[in-house]
C-alpha cells in the first residue's frame, strides 16, 4: 500500500526515520508523504531522511515550550497542537491524496508532545480525508515511571477511539539489559520500521503477473478495519538469490528453483510463519485473542509456494481462532531475504496495557497522595501563622 505517515514527537520522528531508512534500503517505496512534528527544534534537526521542508515546529510561540519540547506535559503537549492547528493543517494540504491508500500517525505515549499532540493530529487528519487513519504507538517501559504510564494510559484511550486501527509497540518487551537506553531505541526503530514497512509495503507494485498469490492493499485495509489494538510478528531468512544478477544467471535461477522440491519450499515457508507468529511481537498479546490475521510473504517469487502459504493459512486459522486469515505475498525480485510479517487484529488480550493502566492508577493515586500531604502542609503553615499573629483585643 502507499502511506502518509506523520511522525509527532520526538520518537514518533525517529521511528518514521527509521521506516525511511530500511525502505530506501530495500527498494521500497511505502511512504508517499511523510512529515516530522515537534514541540522540539533540536529533535527536528535530527532526522537523516525527513526532508527538511517537512519538519513542523509547534508551539515555538507557547510560553511552556519556546521550541524546546513540553517536558513529559501531555496536556501542553495537547495544547500547542491544538493553538497550532492551521499550521498543521497547511502541512496537509500538499498531501496528494489520491496518491495514498492511507495515513499513519507514529508517537511514542509516554512523554507530552506525541503523546498530547497525536490526538489533535489523527483528528485533523480524521476531518481531512476519508482515507482510514491508523496510529502506531510506542507504550514506555516500566523502567520509565508512573509519570509516562499515566501519559500513556491517558493517551491510548484516545488514540484506539479516534484511529482505525493501533498497532502497538511496547517498549518493555523490546529492551535490552546490556544496552543504553539509546542504544536500544535505535535498534528497537529499526526492529519496528522493518516489521512495518515489510507489511504495508506490500501491494504497493502492481507485480501480479509474477505473483501467485499478491497481496493487495486492499487486503491489509480489511484485516485493519477491526478497529482496537494490533500487533505484528516477524521472521525473515537468507535466501540464495542470483536472479537479482540477471540475464543468463536470472533464467538459470528461475530454472533451478522450478525444479526445487516444491515440497520444501512449502515447508519453508510454513517454518517461517510459524516462526513469525511466535516471534516477540511488537506488542506482547494472546495470538488466539486476535479477530484477524494476515501474512505478507515478502521475497524472491521463487521462494513462493502456493502449497506453503495455504497449509500456513491454515495452521495460523487454527492458532488464532478465526477464519479471517489471508496469507497473500510481496514479490521482491532482488531481495536476499525471504521475510514473513504477521498482522494481528485487534488483540484483545494484551498484558502489557492492562499493566500500564494499573501503573497509571497507582502513579494517580501517588501524585493525588503527594498533592494531599502539601495542601495539608500548606493548611498547617497558614494556622501556624495564625496562631502566631497577636490576639485581636
Ligand atoms: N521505541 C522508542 N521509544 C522511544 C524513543 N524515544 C523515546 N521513546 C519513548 O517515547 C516516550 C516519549 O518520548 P519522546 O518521544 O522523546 O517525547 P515527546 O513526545 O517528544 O514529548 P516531550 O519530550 O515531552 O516534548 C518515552 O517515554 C519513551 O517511552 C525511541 O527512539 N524509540
Amino acid at each position: 500500500m502507499k502511506l502518509a505517515t506523520i511522525g509527532v514527537g520526538n520518537a514518533g520522528s525517529k521511528i518514521v526515520d527509521r521506516m525511511l531508512e530500511f525502505e530506501s534500503q530495500t527498494d521500497r517505496n511505502l511512504c508517499q508523504h511523510v512529515h516530522a512534528i515537534n514541540t522540539a527544534r533540536t529533535d527536528l534537526a535530527k532526522p537523516d531522511y525527513i526532508p527538511e521542508d517537512r519538519r513542523v515546529l509547534i508551539g515555538d510561540t507557547n510560553q511552556k515550550a519556546k521550541g524546546h519540547g513540553v517536558g513529559g506535559d501531555v496536556e501542553v503537549g495537547a495544547e500547542v497542537a491544538k493553538a497550532d492547528i492551521e499550521e498543521i493543517r497547511r502541512a496537509f494540504d500538499d498531501v496528494e491524496i489520491h496518491e495514498v491508500d492511507a495515513l499513519l500517525v507514529v508517537a511514542g505515549l509516554g512523554g507530552g508532545s506525541g503523546s498530547g499532540g497525536g490526538p489533535v493530529v489523527i483528528d485533523t487528519l480524521q476531518e481531512m480525508y476519508d482515507e482510514p487513519v491508523y496510529g502506531l504507538g510506542v507504550l514506555p517501559g516500566k523502567y520509565e515511571g508512573g509519570r509516562p504510564a499515566l501519559n500513556a494510559a491517558r493517551s491510548l484511550q484516545s488514540f484506539v477511539t479516534k484511529v482505525d486501527n493501533f498497532i502497538g509497540f511496547d517498549n518493555d518487551a523490546w529492551r535490552a539489559r546490556e544496552q543504553t537506553i539509546e542504544e536500544g531505541y535505535e535498534q528497537m526503530n529499526r526492529e519496528l520500521a522493518a516489521r512495518l514497512v515489510t507489511l504495508l509495503a506490500a501491494g504497493e507494485t502492481d507485480d501480479s503477473e509474477v505473483a501467485e498469490n499478491a497481496m493487495d492493499s486492499s487486503d491489509i485495509i480489511r484485516t485493519l478495519d477491526t478497529g482496537g489494538v494490533s500487533t505484528i510478528g516477524y521472521a525473515a531468512t537468507e535466501v540464495d538469490n542470483d536472479a537479482a544478477t540477471g540475464g543468463l544467471l536470472d533464467r538459470w535461477s528461475t530454472d533451478r528453483a522450478e525444479s526445487a522440491d516444491e515440497g520444501s519450499k512449502a515447508t519453508k515457508i510454513q517454518g517461517l510463519v510459524r516462526r513469525a507468529v511466535n516471534s516477540r511481537l511488537t506488542v506482547p498479546a494472546e495470538i488466539s485473542s486476535a479477530d484477524r490475521a494476515l501474512v505478507v510473504l515478502s521475497g524472491p517469487p521463487s521462494e513462493f509456494s502456493r502449497k506453503g502459504i495455504e497449509s500456513a493459512r491454515q495452521w495460523l486459522e487454527q492458532e488464532a481462532d478465526t477464519v479471517e486469515v489471508l496469507v497473500g505475498d510481496d514479490p521482491r525480485g532482488k531481495s536476499p531475504q525471504l521475510a514473513a510479517a504477521v498482522l494481528l487484529s485487534n488483540v484483545t488480550e494484551t498484558p502489557r496495557i492492562n499493566e500500564i493502566q494499573n501503573q497509571a492508577v497507582d502513579a494517580q493515586e501517588k501524585i493525588a497522595e503527594q498533592e494531599a500531604v502539601r495542601e495539608e502542609e500548606i493548611n498547617d503553615l497558614i494556622t501556624d501563622e495564625n496562631n502566631d499573629l497577636d490576639p485581636v483585643v
